[in-house]
């Protein structure tokens, strides 16, 4: 495939961590030209693309009260809306939904109808928009039918700030909170998660380690205040993650089911790079699906790159023969007030 310009459009963090120049190297090689994105200048002159894949979601977060994002946003957006024919990985409504807990949980709950046959589920889970008195969250957490432990988090899914969560031990506790954020149901799974990487029609399992088990029910444990990088990155290891007492192994997650899993999630959200956070419930083994995440690290996926390059290859291959109209229905983008709406 000769002649083809992918432009990325990533933080200097995020370029670094996916390492675009080795992913540029790579490319080259397969007559993929692919091109830096400098967000802070008119973007008709660093092109043309033929697509363009991003990670926006700081910009997007930060122009929420920042009007020189909300710049970024919009030029960025009017750059896609020129040019219908430049293919967008992923489009942005389907990027904004996913940070914002709210609405990603909204998803993972409706997970529980569509994949029943597969005992696949999420935790239940409360949303708590603003400031509320302690009774009403108490009765809404019953309401929602949530068990103690508690796991809170941000209602925010993306960057620092949202990697900041709790466990919550007791209904009185929950006056440790700070809305706007969820609460979901801590579910026991043996201190080791499964992250799903997608990257277009192909997925990966990863094994990482993960928050350890904690009795069952309310007790008057204090609360735990934790940084979620601290849990599962590959070389996560504290009290938090080191289980207290030793249990059997549980079964991996049936690959038929993965795969059920990322099928469903594809049609859901329009996407072709997240990735899907999974317990093993070690009461029921059932599959639990606890995050979704944006354009994620891959690490622990060797075949990333070559994933990467033969999705942007198999994206260009049809829509040279759908013709533009076909991308432009992917690059469909709101506007930048209703981006920064939506969180
Ligand atoms: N409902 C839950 N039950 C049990 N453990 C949970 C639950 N939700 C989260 N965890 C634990 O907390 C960790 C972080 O949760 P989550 O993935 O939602 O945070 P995050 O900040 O979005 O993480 P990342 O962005 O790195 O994927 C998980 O890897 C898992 O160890
Ligand atoms: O271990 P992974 O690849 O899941 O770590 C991801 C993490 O899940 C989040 O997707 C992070 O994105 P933010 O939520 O935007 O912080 C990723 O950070 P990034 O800098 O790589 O985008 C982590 O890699
Ligand atoms: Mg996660």
């Amino acid at each position: 495939m000769s002649g083809r310009r992918v432009g990325f459009c990533l933080s200097d963090k995020k370029r670094r961590r996916m390492n675009l120049d080795a992913f540029a190297e790579f490319c080259e090689g397969h007559g993929v030209e692919v091109v830096e994105i400098d967000l802070s200048q008119p973007l008709g002159a660093q092109g043309p693309f033929d697509v363009i894949i991003h990670k926006l979601s700081d910009v997007i977060v930060e122009a929420e009260h920042n009007s020189q994002s909300q710049q970024l946003l919009a030029n960025f957006q009017s750059y896609v809306s020129a040019h219908p024919s430049t293919i967008l990985l992923d489009p942005l409504p389907a990027m904004t939904q996913l940070l914002d807990r709210f609405a990603s949980y909204r998803i993972m709950s409706e997970l529980h109808n569509s994949l029943r046959d597969w005992r696949i589920c999420s935790p239940p889970y409360l949303e708590i928009h603003s400031a509320t008195e302690l009774p009403s969250i108490q009765q809404g957490v019953t309401a929602q039918n949530l068990s103690f432990p508690l796991i809170c988090k941000t209602r925010v899914a993306h960057g620092s700030l949202s990697h900041e969560m709790s466990l919550i031990f007791s209904a009185d506790s929950l006056a440790d909170i700070r809305p706007p954020c969820v609460l979901q149901s801590f579910v026991n799974h043996g201190a080791v998660l499964h992250k799903v990487f997608v990257v277009g029609d192909r997925h990966y399992c990863v094994e990482r380690p993960s928050l350890k088990n904690f009795p069952s029910g309310p007790c008057d444990r204090k609360t735990i205040f934790f940084n979620s990088h601290q849990v599962s990155k590959p070389e996560s290891s504290s009290d938090l993650t080191a289980l207290d007492e030793e249990m059997p192994c549980l079964p991996p997650p049936s690959s038929e089911a993965v795969a059920a899993l990322v099928r469903e999630l594809r049609a859901q959200l329009g996407m072709a790079l997240f990735g899907v956070d999974v317990i093993i419930n070690i009461h029921t083994h059932t599959l639990t699906v606890i995050d979704i995440n944006i354009f994620p690290g891959y690490e622990g996926v060797p075949q990333f790159f070559s994933s990467l390059l033969s999705h942007i290859e198999s994206v260009l291959d049809k829509h040279s023969s759908a013709g533009p109209q076909a991308a432009g229905s992917a690059s469909s983008a709101p506007s930048p007030a209703a981006a920064s709406r939506l969180l």
